[in-house]
Parts: structure tokens; C-alpha cells; sequence
């Protein structure tokens, strides 16, 4: 048995007063597709950027297998449209590549040659397969996708996900994504961890998907379209996402 690629203990983070994360648990094992699930300012995205080292800890400690390479694909990036850039030299930002290396990426994230298209010219879901791509030129260990194909639709985020199983398939790199799709995530994770400020429930999909808390969270999706529930628990939190077990429709 290998060391996880990451180890999470007790991971409090705070913005000023206001506790994000508290007392996280978490781990990524080499090879695994793990997704953070979770409402709107539940500690996600405070998550990654713990593991990317972009956040202060107030607690607890991120442990990372020596020399980890990780690939990070965000939301979105804004470049300047007026800007002249084909797809060949974003991808040598900052670093130059062979291209080979290039033409490989891109081949892997399913764009095979859009290396001379402008950066401007290309479609949104063409776009984060760019982002993927550049992701790819580090031969991560580790791929993290924070909300990476938010912008595309259901057709277009589903098949960006069906890549980044493949992609895990042909390099064997584990993958940590962040995703409001429930169906792609229920199809497509080994693990699925559901924060709410805290671990609320983690496992695979099945037994996740049958847990009083995702389903309170959740509820039923329907042909991939996500039913949020509004999460109460009847229990405090010094993090202030505060949350009772019963379930109440979102509006
Ligand atoms: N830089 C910051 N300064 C102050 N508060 C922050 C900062 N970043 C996040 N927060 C707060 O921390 C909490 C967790 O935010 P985070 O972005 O991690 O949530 P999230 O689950 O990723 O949300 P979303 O689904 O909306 O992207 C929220 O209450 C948010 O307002």
C-alpha cells in the first residue's frame, strides 16, 4: 500500500473570522477519481486551494507525497480577447514546449489540432479543453478541476468528464475534481466527499447517494439535472453553515 498522493488532517481555514473549513479529513490515493461535492460557499474551492498551497491553515496539516506534480484546471481564465494568441503558444506560457509535448496534450484532452486557432476564436468547451491540456504539459499526479466545465452544457460537460476518465485511464494520474453535475459525478467518481464546512458524508457514489445527508443535500437528481435541496442539520458549527436533518425544496 502506497502513501496517499495527499493527506488531509484536521484542516481548520478561516477568512478573518469566518471559519471556512473545519477539521477536514481528507485524502487522495494514487489513480483515484474523487469529487468534492457540496452547497454554494461550503469550503470547496477552499479545499483545493489548501492542497495548492493558496490559503493560510489555522489548523490541522496538508501532507503531500514528495515531489507530487500537480496539473489544475480553473473555472475559467480570463484573457484579454483583443490579445493575438494561438493555442501552440498559450501552451508555452510561461514555460516553452517541445512541440510534441504540445501536440500530445492536446491529443489527450481531445482537441487534436487546434494548436494554430486563437485563443479568441474558440468555443467555451473548447476552451477549458485548452485549460485541460495545459494541465496535462505537467504530467500531474494529480489533476484538480475546480468547476471545470461549469460554463459548458449538460452534452458538453458530460463528454469533458468522459475525457478526464479516459485521461486517468491513459496516464494513470488521480483526479480531484469539483463539480455541481451530480450525474457525471455519480457516474464518473470511485469516492465522493460532501463538505458543508465540514465532512458531512464521504463514499463511494452508491453509498453516498443513500446517506440522510447527501439527500438532504441533493435529493433526487433527475436526467442529470441537479434538485438542490436546502441542508439543514439540527446541530451548531463554529463555521456558521448552519443546518438542521429534515429535507425543504430550494425555490
Ligand atoms: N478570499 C476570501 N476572503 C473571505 N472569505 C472567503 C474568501 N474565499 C472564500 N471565502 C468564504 O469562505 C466560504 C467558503 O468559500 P468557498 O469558495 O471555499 O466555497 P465553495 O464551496 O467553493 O463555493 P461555490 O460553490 O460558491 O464556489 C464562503 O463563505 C466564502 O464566502
Amino acid at each position: 500500500m502506497t502513501d496517499p498522493l495527499v493527506e488531509i488532517q484536521g484542516l481548520t481555514v478561516r477568512y478573518g473570522s469566518a471559519v471556512a473549513l473545519e477539521s477536514v479529513d481528507f485524502a487522495i490515493d494514487r489513480g483515484e477519481i474523487v469529487t468534492i461535492v457540496g452547497p454554494n460557499g461550503s469550503g470547496k474551492s477552499t479545499l483545493i486551494r489548501a492542497i495548492l498551497g493558496g490559503v493560510g491553515l489555522a489548523k490541522g496539516r496538508v501532507r503531500k507525497a514528495p515531489g507530487l506534480r500537480i496539473g489544475y484546471v480553473p473555472q475559467r481564465l480570463a484573457l484579454d480577447p483583443t490579445l493575438p494568441m494561438t493555442v501552440r503558444r498559450f501552451l508555452g506560457l510561461p514555460r516553452r514546449v517541445a512541440p510534441a509535448t504540445a501536440r500530445q496534450a492536446l491529443d489527450r484532452a481531445g482537441v487534436p489540432g487546434l494548436g494554430e486557432r486563437q485563443m479568441a476564436a474558440l468555443s467555451g468547451g473548447q476552451f477549458q479543453r485548452i485549460l485541460l491540456a495545459r494541465a496535462l504539459l505537467e504530467e500531474p499526479d494529480l489533476l484538480i478541476l475546480d468547476e471545470a466545465a461549469a460554463g459548458l452544457d449538460q452534452p458538453g460537460s458530460a463528454a469533458f468528464y468522459a475525457r478526464i476518465e479516459d485521461v486517468r485511464a491513459e496516464t494513470g494520474c488521480a483526479v480531484l475534481m469539483v463539480s455541481h453535475d451530480l450525474h457525471v459525478v455519480m457516474s464518473a467518481s470511485d469516492r465522493v466527499v460532501c463538505l458543508n464546512g465540514h465532512v458531512c458524508c464521504a463514499g463511494t457514489p452508491d453509498v453516498v447517494a443513500e446517506t440522510p445527508d447527501y439527500r438532504a443535500l441533493f435529493g433526487e437528481g433527475t436526467h442529470g439535472t441537479m434538485a438542490l435541496y436546502r441542508h439543514h442539520h439540527d446541530h451548531r458549527h463554529a463555521h456558521g453553515n448552519e443546518h438542521l436533518h429534515h429535507e425543504e425544496p430550494a425555490e
